[in-house]
């Protein structure tokens, strides 16, 4: 996807939150939007996610889209699993399949025992679940998330890491913004500043920042595979892991923890082969700081 010389304003006369937005959204890559308050984050994502419209310029090549808004309605007439069965259903899921995803979803974020609440009764804990279940379960070419993380707990945060890097390892984009400097900041491929009303190209936030959260992506995950004699890992793995040949013939991988679970399941199906040896998670080297 696209967007050229975008720009939006709220009203005919209003002031120009955005304008002359370029971005280049290509398939397997996830990207970062930053941004102090105020600055017209959520606005593009809100114009990125297709629910609202540029004021000027164009968006061209709308992949199939979900998104996690800042705020989810958790006012409408379903319990949680008949909402995310009746997204699915939108999302062009068979009855069956949508069922299943439901399900699914909501026990890994933890929120299995809550299926039956309605969404009104949810704590907002829980109703943060289930707006970012509706997102996921769909397998979007394009996900986007404002904010997807607040109000998760750890072991959620941590999970929605790694789904967000399943969707990109299985060739999705992925658009999120974060108050957390560091959340999937060593998985991100790019990030674009949102400041003075335009996006331009940023540095992402130095890996020994400190972390407002527990969930960043500084740990690791270290894997010993091996391979058919004499190979190197395939190109393209999940999270493009460091690999370093052991004395033994064995490689050590080395990927950022939310990677983890794809890289595994990608070696598992390689043609020819990796066997994996060892898997062990290793502690970010920078204590967190909440
Ligand atoms: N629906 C709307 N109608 C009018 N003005 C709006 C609307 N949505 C956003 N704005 C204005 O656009 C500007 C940017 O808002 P936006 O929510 O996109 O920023 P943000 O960077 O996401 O902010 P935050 O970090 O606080 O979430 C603000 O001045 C806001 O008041």
């Amino acid at each position: 996807m696209k967007l050229q010389s975008v720009g939006r304003r709220y009203g005919l006369r209003g002031p120009w939150v955005l304008r002359g937005v370029d971005l280049e959204l290509p398939a397997h890559t996830l990207v970062r939007i930053s941004g102090t308050n105020g600055t017209g984050k959520s606005t593009l994502l809100r114009l990125i996610a297709g629910i609202d419209a540029p004021s000027e310029g164009r968006i061209d090549g709308r992949p199939r889209t979900a998104y996690v808004p800042e705020r989810f309605p958790g006012v409408l007439p379903f319990t949680a699993v008949g909402y995310l069965r009746h997204i699915g259903r939108i999302h062009g899921l068979d009855r069956r399949t949508a069922g299943a995803r439901a399900d699914e979803w909501l026990e890994r974020f933890g929120a299995g025992e809550h299926s039956l609440t309605p969404l009104a009764e949810l704590s907002k804990g829980t109703s943060q679940k289930v707006a970012v279940a509706q997102a996921l379960l769909a397998e979007p070419e394009l996900l986007v998330l404002d904010e997807a993380w607040t109000g998760l707990d750890a072991a959620a945060r941590a999970e929605l890491d790694r789904a967000v890097a399943e969707r990109v390892a299985a060739g999705a984009t992925a658009v999120y913004v974060d108050h957390d400097p560091l959340r999937l900041a060593d998985a991100a491929d790019s990030v674009h500043s949102v400041s003075g009303g335009t996006l331009i190209p940023a540095e992402p936030a130095a890996p020994n920042a400190p972390r407002l959260s527990g969930a960043g992506s500084g740990p690791r995950v270290q894997i010993i595979v091996t391979g058919p004699p004499g190979a190197l890992p395939p190109d393209g793995l999940p999270g493009t892991p460091e690999h370093e040949i052991r004395p033994d013939g064995d490689i050590l991988l080395t990927v950022t923890a939310p990677y983890s679970d794809s890289l595994l399941r990608a070696l598992l199906g390689a043609r020819p082969p990796w066997h994996i040896r060892q898997v062990e998670h290793r502690e970010a080297t920078k204590v967190s700081q909440r």
